[in-house]
């Protein structure tokens, strides 16, 4: 069993990267290099990646000695920590090597449907996990104001919650934009299930007051924008988050690996990584 070493420990975090050559592989890869406390163990990515074989680092001209490889077991040889950035059903074939190698994870990927986050969660009672839409400190800290919001404007405000992200993005609405339905709806005694309205076309009749609306906007490099709107009548409250670079997103990564550090099974998130619970 490969479990981090205590949180007191100060040998280096060996970490494994999926998705190495994908925009958050990258930014990770080099987060890690910068780190000062982790160092890169391994990288992983689809076989007709046109980075298999190649130095994980090659993207920045350096040579790490880390080959990025798609062979899972492979590329969580030696590792502690696993961070894993690529897509569901990649998340779901790297976390079941992790819980039999006993490599811990911290999963960014969105898109998840229930039944693959019931499988995750079966995982997490072998290995110590983080995962969350989200890992920058900012989104998080919104995702606190937006819960004091939904409580204090619980009737006569309609909520719509519009996000906007880059052209290569695959799922909709982001894992953010329902994370903050998801935060909303509970603060309102609310099932998310019940109320989201996902698209609206055509003669749609008038808006249901219970209902959380989302729209998502797919263009140019947008790196992530996320609005919540609480309109009332006579006025309207925006809160909203802009990443300008995913550099947020590998620090927040990191500072979950660190939090994993001496942990050896169970799910968390953000909020237990930042203190915000
Ligand atoms: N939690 C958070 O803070 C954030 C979450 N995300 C999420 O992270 C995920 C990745 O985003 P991003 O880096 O922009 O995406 P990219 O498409 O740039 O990178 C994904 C990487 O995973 C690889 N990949 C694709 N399919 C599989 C698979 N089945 N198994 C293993 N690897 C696979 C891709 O390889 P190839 O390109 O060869 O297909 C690529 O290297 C998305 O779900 C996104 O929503 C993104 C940013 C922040
Ligand atoms: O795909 C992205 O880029 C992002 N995905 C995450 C999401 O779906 O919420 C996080 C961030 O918005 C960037």
């Amino acid at each position: 069993m490969a479990n981090l070493a205590p949180e007191s420990s100060n040998a280096p975090i060996r970490v494994a990267v999926a998705g190495a050559s994908g925009r958050m592989g990258r930014m990770l890869i080099e987060a890690i290099r910068d780190s000062g406390d982790c160092v890169l163990m391994g990288a992983l990515d689809v076989p007709a990646s046109l980075g298999i074989g190649s130095d994980a680092t090659a993207f920045l001209g350096l040579a790490s000695g880390v080959p990025i490889t798609a062979d899972i077991d492979q590329g969580l040889a030696g590792a502690d920590v696993l961070i894993d950035f690529t897509r569901p059903e990649g998340t779901l074939a790297h976390l079941a090597a992790c819980a039999r190698l006993g490599v811990s994870a911290v999963v960014g990927t969105t898109g998840f449907t229930e039944a693959q986050k019931a499988e995750i969660a079966a995982h997490a009672q072998r290995i110590a996990m983080v995962m969350a839409p989200n890992m920058s400190v900012g989104v998080n800290v919104t995702l606190k104001l937006l819960d004091m919001a939904a409580r204090a404007l619980a009737t006569g405000y309609d909520i719509e919650i519009i996000e906007a992200h880059h052209r290569h993005k695959v799922d909709a609405p982001s894992g953010t934009a329902l994370k903050m339905g998801e935060v909303i709806a509970h603060a309102l005694g609310r099932d998310l299930k019940e109320c989201a309205v996902y698209a609206r076309e055509g003669v749609t009749g008038e808006r249901d007051p219970s209902s959380i609306g989302f729209a998502s906007v797919r263009g140019g490099d947008i790196v992530g924008d996320h609005t919540v709107l609480f309109a009332g009548t006579g006025e309207r409250i925006e809160i909203t988050h802009k990443s300008a670079s995913r550099t947020t997103y590998a620090q927040g990564s990191l500072r979950a690996v660190r939090f994993l550090r001496g942990r050896t099974a169970g799910m968390f998130d953000m909020f237990d990584v930042l203190g915000l619970n």
